[in-house]
């Protein structure tokens, strides 16, 4: 029986950086919320573990590829090995602060749960998902949360209302390296905080107050890739708009309040851009 998931990108309306932690890993407090841009997993019964892609051709099929880290990962916690043909439509932009890669991951661990019987707990998903990356356990719910701590602990929200425009420059930043050349940023932000700074305004659709709000101090690093993702930031305020970098780029966004902008300026640079909507 064929089995076929939807994997959604997320927007990050904010991220604040806490500090450093010992383990390497930055202590932060970030608001996610899932758009209807979708990468497609199907999953179809085989007599071994295959990965196939469309879509995008320079995506590893091996180990290194996310879809095959949650798979090993499920066969470690459950001893079934999955013998299934997994074929990803790829849509997400890659390496592009929207946790696409992070999203197959998820999708693949729902997956596999689902064929093989449900066999791991709410709670052993999450334990495997933040073992795949720190923004894998959002994708097993999606929709609008806080998450903390590295980025694994969640606390959700009902999904919200609202349309962004999304800009892709072209090219891929690496999270690693946008994290491994930040400043040292100790902000003092608490959950209640971006309860208080981005849910409430969203959930009440007070955009401008929300706008006015959002940060993400990952545009302090830096990269050389952050230097000109922030490039892209200028031509879209040149446009009227407040935009964001989303989680650690080079996607760039911002909220559209009523009326469409003139994205013209968007197509003389060639850049990838869709209008979408919170899922
Ligand atoms: C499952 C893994 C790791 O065991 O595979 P392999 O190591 O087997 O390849 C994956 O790579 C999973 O790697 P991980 O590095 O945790 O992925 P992410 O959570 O996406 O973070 C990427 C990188 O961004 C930085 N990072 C990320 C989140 C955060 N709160 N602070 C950070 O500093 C770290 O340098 C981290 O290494
Ligand atoms: N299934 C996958 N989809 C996308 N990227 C993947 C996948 N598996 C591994 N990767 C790797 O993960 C890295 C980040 O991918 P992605 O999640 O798209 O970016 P970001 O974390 O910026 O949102 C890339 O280097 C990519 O090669």
């Amino acid at each position: 029986m064929r089995l076929i998931l939807p994997s959604p990108a997320k927007i990050n309306l904010s991220l604040w950086v806490k500090g450093k932690r010992p383990d390497g890993y930055h202590e932060l407090v970030t608001v996610m919320h899932t758009v209807n841009l979708f990468d497609v997993l199907s999953f179809l019964p085989s007599d071994r573990l295959v990965l196939s892609v469309r879509g995008n051709n320079s995506l590893p099929l091996d180990r290194s590829n996310l879809i095959i880290k949650a798979c090993r990962l499920f066969k470690e916690k459950t001893g079934i090995n999955p013998k299934v043909s997994i074929k990803l439509t790829k849509r997400i932009p890659v390496g592009a602060g929207l946790g696409g890669g992070s999203s197959n991951a998820a999708a693949t661990l729902k997956g596999l749960n689902t064929i093989y019987g449900n066999p791991l707990s709410e709670e052993e998903l999450h334990e495997l998902a933040a073992k795949l990356g720190s923004d894998v356990p959002f994708f097993l719910k999606g929709g609008l949360a806080i998450a903390y701590g590295r980025g694994e602990k969640l606390k959700f929200f009902s999904p919200a209302n609202f349309e962004i425009l999304l800009v892709f420059p072209g090219f891929p930043c690496s999270t690693a390296e946008v994290y491994q050349n930040l400043p040292s940023i100790k902000r003092e932000v608490a959950v209640e905080d971006a309860e208080r700074l981005i849910i409430s305004p969203l959930i009440n659709e007070n955009f401008s107050e929300l706008i006015d709000n959002m940060e993400n101090d990952l545009e302090k690093s830096e990269s050389p890739c952050v230097k000109e993702v922030l490039r892209v930031k200028e031509k879209l305020k040149e446009i009227g708009l407040k935009p964001l970098m989303s989680g650690s780029g080079s996607c760039v966004f911002a909220i559209i309040k009523g009326e469409k902008p003139d994205t013209t300026p968007l197509k003389k640079e060639g850049w990838w851009f869709k209008f979408l909507s919170a899922v």
